[in-house]
């Protein structure tokens, strides 16, 4: 080009050009071979940030031999079914509530802050529990851990899913089911060793009050992290997050290489806002609106988002409704009925089954890929669902139990919960590589929800499945339930490992809601 034509470039074009310079760049950094190692401060901060997966996994296990330890010890008299109803559902129903407005804060607040009010709900949740003495009280003691639950589960993996580089994403988003799943092994050996050997006035405080110290350690660990990249750009901190780009690389990125991973984001965040002011001036919507009311609008009119959310609502959908957590929740008791001797230790076989099969995930999960993953590990819930279907259906159907058939059940929960902690385990949790940044806390937090909603529909009816349908039925269901999901899944949701969250997000605009 002369330089005679140059000054018919305006100002403009030429930052665009820039900034799709700077865009291939970005996108460039994000494919290209991965660094041999996440960075020390990588694994630092998702250490700190997973403990909330940690007291998210032992606060949801500890509660089946909490159930079993209470005896009389509250309100005077030994518990009902609703009283057990009420304990362990509140803890759901209060993530279920906060999840959504979690989000909220985690745009005007900053995610870091999120996680430090979160662990301090988890220690206060703690405290009532261990010091309450009526029935009421631990509802409330369960309620304030429910709300610490449903924020941590929505934005730690934001946070992680935020700061960590594309190539390691899935990996690092892992990390927390793992601590997740930590969390619940932890808490079935609490829960038998003190149930055991504890004393039985006091043994079921300390199984809650445990739960406070994680969050303590925790609190004290993120006060010293740093915010996300991405939130920085978004309220105007760019230098800081500069600075948090760099000390996430570990040094071993050169300046130009954090310009354009920064640029790559700023160019994301003024594009967004670009759309949102044409949508004001033309006049759809936003006009006058709260910021958050704004993202509602983004999030259900926009087709890219709309598709977004479908996608992260059906797998967190699916994660609940494929049963497992009934598998969690009342293992002890299925165990029980099927005649095993110490029913609170064959149900750790669930807990370490699925903590042993999310170390496999995180292991193979960048490589093979979200999609595939579901679609390789699903069919072998269905198999395990369908041989423990099988395996009540002959303990059930002669007087005197079919000899193995609870071997064969053992076997097959055991199938059933390894597909499980492989795929649907953890994939949902990916969720906020699917949405754009504007709605990207919102969609995640509405997804979370999903979850939580689910969760609680699983941890009310699973008993009275069993009741009317028997459990022969009950995992039958289960089993269809994975089919159509699968059915889904194969139809609707594209693979996006390995691509930045911008490329992730522009993936969905395509026009069709097939998987291309
Ligand atoms: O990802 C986690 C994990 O799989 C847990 O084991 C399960 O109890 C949770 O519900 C789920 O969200």
């Amino acid at each position: 080009m002369s330089s005679a034509q140059e000054p018919l470039i305006s100002a403009s074009e030429r930052i665009d050009a820039e900034d799709d310079e700077h865009r291939d760049e970005g996108r460039l950094e994000s494919n290209k071979s991965a660094p041999a190692a996440p960075s020390w401060f990588i694994w630092l901060l998702t250490l700190s940030a997973g403990l909330s997966g940690l007291l998210f996994g032992y606060d949801t296990g500890v509660i089946s031999s909490t159930l079993v330890s209470l005896g009389s010890s509250l309100s005077n008299r030994p518990l009902d079914s609703l009283d057990k109803s009420l304990i362990t559902a509140s803890t759901s129903l209060f993530a279920l509530l906060v999840s959504p407005f979690s989000s909220v804060f985690a745009d005007s607040l900053g995610r870091k802050r999120v996680i430090l009010v979160a662990d301090v709900l988890f220690i206060l949740g703690a405290g009532v529990q261990a010091a309450c003495s009526t029935v009421w009280v631990m509802v409330v003691g369960r309620s304030i851990v429910g709300m610490a639950v449903g924020a941590a589960s929505f934005v730690v993996p934001l946070y992680i899913a935020e700061l960590a580089p594309a190539q390691h994403r899935g990996r690092l988003v892992t990390m927390n089911v793992i601590f997740i799943t930590l969390g619940q092994v932890v808490a079935y050996i609490v829960g038998y060793g003190l149930g055991e050997y504890g004393h039985p006035d006091t043994a079921w405080r300390w199984m809650v009050g445990l739960g406070g110290l994680p969050a303590v350690v925790q609190l004290f660990m993120m006060m010293v992290m740093p915010e996300t990249p991405r939130w920085l750009v978004m309220v105007g901190r760019g230098l800081e997050a500069r600075g948090v780009v760099e000390k996430v690389a570990g040094g071993k990125v050169t300046a130009r290489e954090v310009d354009a991973t920064v640029k790559g984001i700023e160019i994301e965040v003024r594009e967004e806002q670009d759309a949102r002011r044409l949508r004001r001036r033309r006049g759809q919507g936003g006009d006058g609106k709260a910021g958050w009311v704004e993202g509602f609008d983004e999030l259900f009119n926009i087709r890219r988002n709309k598709r977004a959310l479908a996608i992260a609502c059906l797998l967190q959908g699916l994660q609940q409704l494929c049963g497992f957590n009934s598998l969690m929740y009342f293992s002890a008791t299925i165990f029980e009925m099927l005649g095993f001797p110490i029913p609170t230790l064959t149900s750790l076989v669930v807990a370490v089954t699925n903590f042993a099969f999310t170390l496999v995930a995180l292991i193979i999960i960048d490589r093979i890929g979200r999609r595939r993953i579901l679609l390789w590990s699903i069919p072998w819930m269905v198999f395990g669902l369908l041989l423990a279907a099988f395996g009540f259906f002959l303990s059930g159907a002669t007087d005197t139990d079919a000899p193995g058939s609870p071997i064969v059940i053992l076997i097959s929960i055991m199938i059933y919960v390894a597909g499980y902690a492989i795929g649907l385990g953890n994939v949902p949790w990916m969720q906020s590589e699917l949405f754009a940044l504007n709605v990207r806390s919102l969609g995640s937090g509405i997804a979370t929800a999903t979850n939580w909603g689910a969760n609680f529909v699983i941890g009310l009816t699973f008993l009275m499945l069993m009741d009317f349908l028997g459990p022969s039925l009950t995992f039958t269901l289960y089993a269809l339930i994975c089919v159509g999901g699968y059915g889904l899944i194969w139809k609707f949701y594209p693979e996006t490992a390995g691509l930045s969250l911008e490329d992730a997000a522009t993936l969905l605009e395509d026009d069709s809601w097939g998987v291309r």
